[in-house]
Parts: structure tokens; sequence; C-alpha cells
């Protein structure tokens, strides 16, 4: 009979990044637009092999690593990488498989989450591995000998094991040696441990420049999209445009607060990442958003791009309308919509303009609102 895999993910995530440098340990510091941390837990909990992840981190920072990912389960680490292992081990029950995982390598490829699983079906381990494409010498300030590159691998993560396979390798091992990975432990214990295609997508972060270099590796695009909308002027009505409440002799209608603006803004942003407009998220017929203040629907675009990864590097509004008067809230509404996107005010341009007393808009009858937003997503493969 098959076993039924309960398969956990442990991202360690415990270390000081001490030759990375900066002010905060590297695994939090931002990489293609969010935390380290979080791209790699992302890939991990999404993949539906994976059953759940747990992390390990320093003393003192499970609020950062929930600020950078959210809800998930963290364990105090320990003052090596194989102490935190066994430390986050120790926190895990009723698993079958586990992934290690260094919070060092963001970009985790589902291809090799599932070679890693796929080769514990016959193996107690699996690791990716890239071949080493330069010639290796030993040296000392002078030229020693080369060291042959034949059957010599850049070992990643994440490197699967079966459970009591690395339960019994960290039991067995002698604490006054360190060992600088977990494959290294089972094999020593006699297990096998399959090597598969590893990733360049996956290298680790380690030094200051690395950054820069992971940056280029998520290959952000810029796109661009534009958002329309118009809401009718009728008296009785608050007039909320543009994020903030500006007195006048007539509102706009809608279903929810029906600012226009932020209607705008908020179907430019959901444009940028092809998914969908302001009704696909937030359906008119839906009684919750009756009223509603629409800086939500503006966050939750927002976030949507964040959660991809992505930055929103400018924004820009034209509201059209005869009155009011834009200009005496231009700033006020630039701060607003900086305030809400988290951008400093020259990331958001507001523009207005009369359409010369013609169509709806030049009788009052409505305010309409064009939008244009420029972000940065890391691509994906055409
Ligand atoms: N005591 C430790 C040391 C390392 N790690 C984790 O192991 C991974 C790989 O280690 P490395 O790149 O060496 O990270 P640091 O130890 O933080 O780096 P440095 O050696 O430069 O301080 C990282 O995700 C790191 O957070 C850990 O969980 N606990
Ligand atoms: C686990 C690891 O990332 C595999 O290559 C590596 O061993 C970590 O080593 P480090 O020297 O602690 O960076």
């Amino acid at each position: 009979m098959t076993e039924v895999q309960r398969t956990v993910a442990l991202i360690v995530a415990a270390g000081i990044g001490a030759r990375a440098g900066g002010s905060v340990p590297k695994q939090f510091a931002r990489v293609a637009g969010k935390p380290m941390i979080a791209h790699s837990y992302r890939a991990l909990a999404a993949h539906p092999g994976i059953d759940a992840v747990v992390v390990v981190a320093g003393v003192g920072q499970q609020q950062m690593v929930r600020d950078a990912i959210g809800d998930v389960t963290v364990v105090a680490g320990g003052a090596t990488r194989r102490e935190s292992v066994a430390l986050g081990l120790a926190a895990i029950s009723n698993a079958t498989r586990v992934l290690v995982h260094d919070a060092a390598r963001p970009f985790l490829p589902a291809r090799v989450i599932d070679a890693v699983l796929a080769a514990l079906d016959t193996q107690d381990g699996a690791i990716p591995v890239l071949p080493v494409a330069d010639t290796l010498a030993r040296g000392d300030g002078l030229l020693g000998d080369t060291v042959t590159r034949d059957g010599l691998y850049r070992v990643q993560t994440p490197q699967g094991f079966r459970m009591a396979a690395l339960l019994a390798a960290h039991a067995a091992w002698d604490a006054s040696e360190d060992a600088t990975d977990d494959a290294q432990m089972v094999r020593r214990l006699g297990g096998g441990v399959a090597l598969v295609q590893g990733d360049p997508m996956l290298e680790k972060v380690t030094h200051p420049e690395d950054f820069a270099a992971a940056d280029a590796r998520a290959a952000l695009e810029t796109r661009t999209a534009l958002g329309f909308d118009v809401h009718r002027l009728e008296v009785g009505e608050e007039l909320w445009l543009g994020g903030i409440l500006i007195p006048h002799d007539k509102g706009l209608s809608g279903h929810s607060d029906a600012d226009v603006a932020l209607h705008a803004l908020t179907d430019a942003l959901l444009g940028t990442i092809a998914a969908g407009d302001i009704g696909t998220h937030f359906p008119p017929s839906d009684p919750q958003w009756k009223g509603a203040d629409s800086a939500q629907f503006l966050q939750h675009a927002a976030n949507l791009i964040a959660d991809k990864g992505g930055l929103i590097d400018f924004v820009d509004l034209t509201i059209m309308c005869e009155a009011p008067k834009i200009g005496p809230h231009r700033a006020a509404m630039v701060a607003r919509i900086a305030d809400l996107l988290a951008l400093t005010p020259d990331r958001v341009s507001v523009k207005a303009t009369t359409t010369e007393r013609l169509g709806f808009t030049g009788r009052g009858e409505g305010i309409a609102a064009q939008a244009v937003a420029t972000v940065r997503v890391p691509g994906t493969p055409r």
C-alpha cells in the first residue's frame, strides 16, 4: 500500500547575513519589490505538493516574519544553519517528507520543487545542483593546482528528505562538527541523496552585490495600463473625489462612495497585472460594497501588485468636470493617493480639465476620470 505523504517546507531564515551587511538580516531586505523571504514562501505555500510551511527565524524576529509574509508558524533558530534546521524539525509533527529551503534563495521555480519531491519516491534525499562552469584552482596569492571540475556540482536548496532519514541524521550528528547543509548529514549516515537539475534563478543572495543580481534575475518588466470611469452628479450626495471629501452642492452617486477618480486609478492598476477590473473584485451587486470607501479598492489593487513582487512607479490621473474646481484640492488628493499607495508624492500626478461645457461633464451631469499607471512586475516567460 502506498504511504500517504504529508510534506512540510522549512524555510531557514535565522541567519544574521553578516556577509551581505545591511540594516536588517538579508532575508528581510527587499528584493524585486518585497522582503526576500516573501518570494520563496509564496512559491512553497502555493505548491500543491506542500501541505504546510514553517519558518525558522532569529530570536525576536517573529513579527518581522509575519510583517513580511503574513500568518505562518515561526520557530526560533540557532547559532548555525544546522542548529536552525534541527530546531525547525522539532516543531514539525506528522510529516513524512520535509523540504529545507534557504530564505536567502528568493526565486524558487515550481519545476525544482516537483523534481525534488519526485526523487524522494526512490531516495532518502534529493537536492538541486548546477554544474560548475569555471575552472577551479587552489591558490594563495599565486596559482596553485587546478582542480578538476568533473563530477563537481554547486548545491542549492530546497533540499528534500524523507522525514525519518533527516531526523536520524540530525540525531546522529556529532555536535562538535558543523555541516553547511543537510544533504551531507543524511549521506554521512548512509542515506541516498539524488541530484536533480537546479536553476540559476535559485542563486543564493550572500554578498551585497547579489541584491542587484537578484533584482535583475527577477527581470522586472514595465507595464502601463489605463483606467476610465464615470459617475453621475446628484443633489443630496457627498462628493468624494481623489480620496478626499469636497464641499459641493452635488455629489457623485454609485453603489460605493462613487469616488470616480479612485475607481479609474484602481482600474489602471488592475490593468497592469491583467487582473480584470474593479467590478471583478468588488461587484456592484454585492451589498457589502454599498457606500464603501473606495480607498480600500485602490489598496486592494496595490496589494495585488505587491503580492506579485511588483512596484508602482507612477500614477497619473485626469479628472474631467466643470465644477468643482480641482486646483484648490489637488495637493490634498496627491497626498491622500500617495499615502494609500505608499508612494512619495512626486510619483502621483493629479490633473483636471473641463470639457468646455460640452457633453455630460460640461452640463454638470457627471464627472469622468481617466488614469494611467506604470508599474514594474517580475516578468513571465513569453
Ligand atoms: N544560524 C543560522 C544561519 C543561517 N541560517 C539560514 O541559512 C540560510 C543560508 O545561510 P547563509 O547564506 O550563510 O546566511 P547567513 O548565515 O545569514 O549569512 P552569513 O554567513 O553571511 O552571516 C539563510 O537563509 C540563513 O538565514 C539560519 O537559519 N540560521
Ligand atoms: C545550504 C546551502 O545553501 C547549500 O549550498 C549552503 O551550504 C549554505 O552555505 P553557507 O556557507 O552557510 O552560505
